[in-house]
């Protein structure tokens, strides 16, 4: 301030702007002579450059040929050694021998060699127990003859620089750490080595907060006492306790300048005073939502509140701690989600293995066994779609946590998806106990009823066992083995228990070597159609007829539907089998037509995986387009079952056939479970009656009032209503009687070839 109104130039002088320069400079000189006097002549060249090399805050010096110094810079006299006249002094009257040492070789070895040494780092004493760096740069000094007669030396303060540089690489290090997913306590004590590295005389701590406890948990500290530090694991966080304690519970800093007098610390003291620490600054840690997740504290040996930058640098580490802490917590959520069930939080499948061979290892040494039960839920399915699936998954937790309480820590119980689960029993037998009373007990508490949204609902499983080591050597042949068990027990009518036999494997043979018959007999088509009338009651006409496969087998004859058809569902060869009877049954129509027999609609099964295929209804309309049958002579007969499992889906997939022109038929009615409302959205043409509710007529009341109910509500739905299994005339009379349309059955014919068909055909009424 006053510098400037020195420099305004004086009352009515030119203005002329070259001139107020050279004015301005002048009197800039004055000033600075005033203010800085130095010896000698302001307009000597001598008395610029002294004033220059003196009031640079960088270092000169000249030291003659033995490294004294012959003549400093103010900053090197004042600043950097603290002394007032340093000439004829050497780095050895200044510095540890080590370090003068090393200083005197180097300016010795510019000497010796006349080259300069450049912008080399050096670290010497600050005088306050830290260290000063500097950026050095050595030259060789010579006389006017050319002879090197000192050195010339120039430095630098970088001090501020290289911690600025270290705390960069601290931070970038620490991110890449973080990256990689390096252990929290690595990340927390690099993290601490980086603070105590940027402030002097501190020593740092990481606590954790433990949200279940509401305490601390000690992670990293490593120039903590160890003694002093775990004794601080376990200590609840509340509004008095200590800094870190306080500053958690407080989701603020906490910085206490004396630990033994602040009233923080009444009770903790004995964690912090007898280790020699008089302040700790404690900052919280934070999650990006902003919960307390621990803390980071540095204790000081000397009582004092943080300076800013301190502050600053507490706040840019408990950032990076918190990143730290959130990146481990997504990690290990990512690890739970991958290693088990999201719904029962069970392990899932990727635990199984390593679990079983982890306990046949044990049971190896300890001589023992191990039992694998594999557990399916028996119609879970009809709790999903009939309750939803919001009742479906609260029956699996629940059953989940009932199986749970029937095993001990040494056990497991895995999902493997679905309605299935695995149950791991190792460890020694207790005296007396019965493995399979266990496992009994295990199903026992699924079997409990359950309420589900306002039901009470019982679901029984059926369950297959393995035994370790007669059974299986390894998790693959264990599971394999009671995973047959557990289809044994489904086939014996499933709420069953069964261990596994050597028999169940031959019966699994048996079933591949099936399997490997039944896709030989795909590729050689194997099959033929059989077709069965359908006749109108009002007329005697033969409209329809039902297309059934049978499978002309090398060996073994002819086979019907029942010994093949749900092993094909089994294996999923069911689609390429559905796709040969579709083109077969088009086909034969067709040539019923061109043959100019009277024309018929031809019936056709479709099973369950069938209606699922996605590209089923484009295979249809080819299986039309390739025969040239029109698609009002194709009807498809689905079940209720294959309708009810997704009836969305069914209705959907339904228009769109119904868009193709064929005719839709609810096969086997009365057997499943449609609900009536569902039932009046179903674009279906007509409801076949099953054969069960048809052999006992007329003479059981309740199939008489069964086939009399279903006949009213198809024609109620304005739908046709066909009989099947109609075997006696009397069968046929109730049903006339009863209003039914049409039927099918051994009375009118057997299923015959389509020969016997095109006979019928050719006969006018019947
Ligand atoms: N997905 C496919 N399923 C098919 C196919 N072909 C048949 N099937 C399914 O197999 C079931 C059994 O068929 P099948 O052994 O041919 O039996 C049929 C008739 O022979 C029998 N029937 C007909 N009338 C009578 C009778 O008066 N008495 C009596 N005891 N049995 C009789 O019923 C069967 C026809 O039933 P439906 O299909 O319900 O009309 C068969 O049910 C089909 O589900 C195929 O190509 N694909």
């Amino acid at each position: 301030m006053q510098l400037s109104e020195n420099l305004s130039p004086p009352e009515g002088e030119t203005i002329d702007p070259t001139s107020r320069l050279l004015a301005a400079s002048e009197r800039l000189m004055a000033e600075a002579a005033r203010r800085f006097p130095i010896a000698g002549d302001p307009h000597s060249r001598a008395y610029w450059m002294e004033a220059m090399i003196n009031q640079a805050p960088d270092y000169f010096f000249f030291k003659d040929r033995d490294s004294r110094f012959l003549l400093a810079n103010r900053a090197v006299i004042s600043d950097l050694y603290k002394e007032t006249d340093l000439t004829g002094r050497t780095d050895f009257d200044l510095f540890p021998p080590e370090l003068a040492q090393q200083f005197f070789e180097i300016e010795q070895e510019i000497m010796r060699s006349g080259e300069p040494m450049l912008d080399m780092e050096e670290k010497i004493p600050d005088g306050r127990g830290g260290l000063k760096c500097l950026l050095t740069s050595k030259l060789p000094m010579r006389n006017e003859q050319g002879e090197i007669v000192g050195i010339i030396g120039v430095a630098r303060d970088i001090t501020e620089r290289k911690r600025q540089e270290q705390l960069h690489l601290g931070q970038a290090e620490l991110l890449k750490m973080i990256a990689v997913g390096a252990p929290l306590k690595d990340v927390f004590t690099a993290l601490i080595h980086l603070i105590e590295g940027q402030i002097a005389d501190v020593t740092g701590s990481v606590l954790l907060l433990d949200p279940e406890e509401n305490c601390l948990r000690h992670v990293a500290a490593p120039n903590l006492d160890p003694n002093c530090f775990t004794r601080i694991d376990g200590i609840p966080i509340g509004p008095a306790v200590g800094s870190c304690g306080t500053a958690m519970w407080r989701g603020e800093p906490v910085f206490v300048a004396d630990i033994e007098t602040d009233p923080l610390w009444e009770g903790y003291r004995d964690l912090a005073v007898p280790y020699g620490f008089r302040s700790c600054w404690s900052a919280p840690i934070h999650s990006y939502q902003g919960q307390v997740l621990g803390s980071l504290g540095l204790y000081g040996r000397t009582p004092g509140l943080p300076s800013t930058t301190c502050q600053k640098l507490l706040g840019m580490a408990t950032h990076i701690a918190g990143i730290a802490i959130e990146r481990k917590q997504a990690e290990d959520r990512i690890q739970f989600v991958a290693h088990h069930d999201v719904l029962t939080g069970l392990p899932n499948r990727s635990m199984l293995d390593e679990r079983i061979s982890s306990a046949i290892e044990a049971a190896d040494d300890a001589n023992g066994t191990i039992a694998v039960a594999f557990i399916d839920l028996d119609n879970f399915k009809l709790v999903n779609d009939s309750l939803g699936h919001h009742a479906g998954d609260e029956l699996l937790k629940t059953v989940s946590r009932r199986m749970l309480d029937k095993l001990r820590p040494e056990d497991s119980l895995v999902r493997l998806g679905g309605d299935e689960f695995v149950v791991l029993l190792t460890g020694p037998r207790r005296r007396g106990e019965q493995l399979s009373v266990r496992l009994e007990s295990i199903r026992k508490a699924i079997a409990d009823p359950v309420l589900l949204e306002g039901h009470s609902v019982q679901v029984t499983c059926s369950m297959g066992v393995a035994l370790y080591p007669g059974h299986g050597r390894n998790a693959t042949e264990l599971l394999a083995n009671a995973d047959l068990a557990m289809y044994r027990s489904k086939e014996i009518g499933r709420d069953a228990l069964q261990f596994f036999t050597a028999e169940m494997a031959s019966s699994a043979h048996e079933k591949l070597r099936y399997q490997e018959e039944l896709r030989r007999a795909i590729a050689r088509e194997e099959f033929v159609l059989h077709y069965q009338p359908q006749m109108d009651l009002k007329t005697g006409h033969i409209f329809a007829v039902e297309a059934l496969i049978r499978w002309n087998h090398p060996e073994r004859g002819l086979l019907m539907p029942g010994d093949f058809i749900s092993f094909a569902e089994d294996t999923g060869l069911i689609g390429q089998i559905g796709d040969w009877t579709l083109r077969a049954a088009c086909r034969q129509n067709k040539a019923w037509r061109d043959a100019g027999l009277p024309p018929v609609v031809v019936s056709v099964n479709v099973s369950a995986r069938q209606f699922q295929e996605p590209e089923w209804v484009e295979r249809v309309a080819s299986a039309l387009r390739k025969s040239g049958l029109e698609a009002r002579y194709l009807e498809l007969e689905l079940t209720e079952s294959v309708i009810m499992a997704d009836v969305q889906q069914a209705v959907a997939l339904m228009h769109r056939l119904e868009a193709l022109g064929v005719h839709l038929a609810i096969d086997d009615f009365g057997t499943g479970y449609s609900s009536l409302s569902a039932l009046k959205r179903f674009p279906v043409d007509r409801l076949k009656i099953d054969r069960s509710f048809v052999q006992d007529l007329p003479d059981d009341p309740d199939d008489a009032a069964i086939a009399r109910a279903i006949i009213s509500l198809a024609h109620t739905l304005q739908l046709k209503v066909i009989a099947e299994g109609v075997e006696t005339r009397e069968q046929l009379e109730f049903l006339r009687g009863a209003g039914c349309d049409e039927i099918q059955g051994y009375y009118l014919s057997k299923p015959v070839r389509a020969e016997g068909i095109e006979t019928l055909l050719r006969i006018p009424n019947i």
